[in-house]
């Protein structure tokens, strides 16, 4: 599978804890937004360097520097694109890399930026590569060369472009070819949520929504999360729901584990898919390693769901390693499916060092 299936339609989707927004999570974002930097929670270090930054422009009545967004799906780069604009007063135009198939497409949309104006361009990696050049000279001289005709006879006719500011997100900074890389003047490398910063994600949006939760309702959720606000705000909205229906609305720690139950996620926020991977790793194949073929027909999902899918957060979570003779359960895994791993897995020797990988 490559990267453009994985941002589509994926399973990941269909999930309670996949990280990339479905239907509801489009609609209801809008209205979940923070719109200044000071109602944006955590992600201290990212915050307090894009003030320092906005502010500096803001003082010279300067166009900001172009800014590169990079991390993981739901973690906010959509949301802080949309504070700059804020900050700096400037409206904001938004698309995508792969809504630019052709250069043309990005020339239409430079020449009708206003001056100041903020250009979001989202998953930035999948822009076509004749964009991506054009793009260089637009965020270096602020200048685009319109090709008119064709073969020998084509000319190239530069147009000025206004002072602009460059918002791109990217899922996967590594995919960027490094001249664009090197056009940004700040670049933001957005972490997992620790789980405090969550539980404020999830106490603003319960009043945003007008969910009654109390401290431990919110630390529940939190902690099953994944270090991902948009998980948070999602499971926050099933829980909602089950607080209405099976009780007063009143969300405590006991609703929450226990709606959460009823969705299948589990007190570290796995879900079914992912305790079926640890599982047959363990009970099958004694905790491994196995071979990423046997492991996804053992538990009968396609081999690529199961890489992409389940592994990149049980291997964040230390409960999986990727070694080079297979997946491997880490003793974590053992313990997290109330299991005792054998001695050899505890021990110094054997399985121990193919964790060293
Ligand atoms: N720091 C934060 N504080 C409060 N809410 C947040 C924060 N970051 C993200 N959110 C919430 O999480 C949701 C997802 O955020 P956003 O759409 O900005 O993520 P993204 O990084 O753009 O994801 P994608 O890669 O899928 O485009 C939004 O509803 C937003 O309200
Ligand atoms: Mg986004």
């Amino acid at each position: 599978m490559n990267w453009d299936d994985t941002t589509d339609a994926t399973p990941d989707t269909e999930r309670l804890v996949g990280s990339v927004a479905d239907r509801e999570d489009q609609a209801v974002e809008a209205a979940l937004r923070p719109k200044d930097l000071g109602e944006f929670i955590g992600q201290e270090k990212v915050r307090e360097q894009l003030d320092l930054v906005l502010r500096a422009a803001r003082a010279r009545g300067a166009t900001a520097d172009h800014v590169l967004l990079s991390g993981a799906p739901g973690l906010g780069k959509t949301t802080l694109s949309m504070i700059i604009a804020a900050e700096m007063g400037a409206p904001i135009r938004i698309t995508s890399g792969p809504a630019i198939q052709h250069a043309g497409d990005l020339a239409a949309i430079l020449s009708s930026l206003q001056e100041g104006e903020v250009l979001f361009l989202d998953e930035i990696h999948r822009m076509s590569r004749p964009a991506e050049e054009m793009l260089y000279m637009a965020m270096e001289d602020y200048r685009v060369d319109v090709i008119v005709g064709k073969g020998p006879g084509a000319t190239a006719i530069p147009l000025e472009l206004p002072p602009f500011t460059l918002v791109g997100a990217t899922t996967r900074a590594g995919l960027l070819p490094p001249p664009l890389r090197d056009r940004f003047g700040f670049t933001a490398h957005m972490e997992f949520y620790e789980p405090a910063e969550l539980e404020r994600v999830i106490h603003r949006s319960a009043n945003l929504l007008d969910v009654e939760i109390d401290a431990q309702g919110a630390a529940e959720i939190a902690g099953r999360s994944r270090g991902t606000p948009r998980i948070a705000n999602r499971l926050l909205r099933r829980v909602r729901d089950y607080a209405q229906v099976k009780a007063d609305g009143h969300i405590t720690r006991d609703i929450a584990g226990v709606a959460l139950g009823v969705y299948e996620v589990d007190g570290r926020g796995l879900d079914r898919l992912d305790r079926a991977v640890l599982e047959a790793l363990i009970k099958l194949f004694g905790g491994g390693p196995v071979g990423l073929s046997t492991l996804a027909v053992a538990v009968g999902e396609e081999r690529e769901t199961v890489e992409e899918v389940a592994e990149p957060f049980l291997v964040r979570e230390g409960l999986l390693a990727r070694t080079p003779r297979g997946r491997v359960a880490t003793p974590a895994a053992w313990a997290h499916l109330g299991l005792t791993p054998p001695q050899q897995i505890r021990g110094t020797s054997g399985q121990q060092d193919l964790f060293r990988t």
